[in-house]
């Protein structure tokens, strides 16, 4: 059964068509990969399942509870209240802000508070921000990070930010989790860590994972299935071996003529 579904999307910018009828699918509680040379046009696929952009042409269908909603329909602050989360290529995060705070962020389209109500310090959004914090320090634990909670997030390394960035996205508890190169960045044992992390995600909470992933170790290593695209279209989809076997995908990344991908 699948969780996401995106059938016959396409995009242009101008006269670029960065995405050409691409439709792959996503069977729930899967780490499911999208690979591609540089400007394949992964990001934009990213950005139109999560609402950024609007596709000229497709659907993105978002299955839950046995009921198919078309995301490409909905708004940003709908499509994560569906139960999506995303991470960013560049690390977004509120640099003046700590670590826990960071992650808190992910929590606020969750709570009911509004402006008034917060600046008097209203009973129920004291409790609320309890259980936030609660929630958050829960994330800390899990993405390894005690201690760091009430230290700026700007003075913490790069694969910390990473992980931070992951927390923010988890606190929701999204059902499906959109990861944009989530080892970018990182060195050799982040990245191996990373990639324990991201099977515990799916295996401790049941959450889905499409990433985008430059690091083929990474993507061969943790993803059960994989679609490949170049120049916008799809070329292939299947398992990692597969996808390492395919003529289309190794001339995609080696050029024609070469054999190993
Ligand atoms: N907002 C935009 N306006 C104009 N062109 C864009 C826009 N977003 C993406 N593009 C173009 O669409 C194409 C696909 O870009 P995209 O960022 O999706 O590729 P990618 O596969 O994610 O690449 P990379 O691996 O380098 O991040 C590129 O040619 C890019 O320049």
């Amino acid at each position: 059964m699948e969780i996401l579904k995106v059938e016959n999307l396409s995009i242009s910018f101008g006269g670029l068509k960065a995405v050409d009828e691409v439709s792959f699918a996503v069977p729930q509680k899967s780490i499911y990969g999208l690979i591609g040379p540089n400007g394949a046009g992964k990001t934009t696929i990213f950005n139109c399942i999560s609402g950024f952009y609007k596709p000229d042409q497709g659907k993105v269908i978002f299955c839950k509870d046995d009921v198919e909603i078309d995301l490409v329909k909905l708004k940003v602050h709908q499509i994560i209240g569906q139960g999506l989360a995303r991470t960013f290529q560049n690390v977004e995060l509120f640099k003046m802000m700590t670590v826990l705070e960071n992650i808190m962020v992910g929590e606020h389209c969750n709570t009911k508070g509004n402006i008034l109500a917060e600046g008097f310090r209203l009973p129920y959004i004291v409790k609320e921000e309890k259980r936030v914090k609660e929630k958050a320090m829960e994330i800390i634990e899990f993405l390894g990070l005690r201690g760091l909670e009430n230290f700026p997030a700007a003075a913490q390394p790069y694969g910390t930010q990473k992980l931070i960035e992951l927390g923010r996205a988890l606190i929701s508890r999204p059902k499906l989790l959109i990861l944009d190169e989530p080892a970018a960045g990182m060195n050799t044992t982040e990245t191996k860590e990373l990639a324990k992390l991201i099977k515990k995600i799916r295996d401790e909470f049941g959450i889905t994972v499409l990433l985008v992933e430059h690091d083929m170790g990474l993507v061969m290593g943790i993803c059960e299935r994989i679609c490949a695209i170049n120049f916008g279209k799809k070329i292939a989809e299947g398992t990692p071996s597969e996808i390492q076997r395919d003529k289309q995908v190794q001339e995609a990344y080696l050029g024609k003529g070469e054999e190993e991908c």
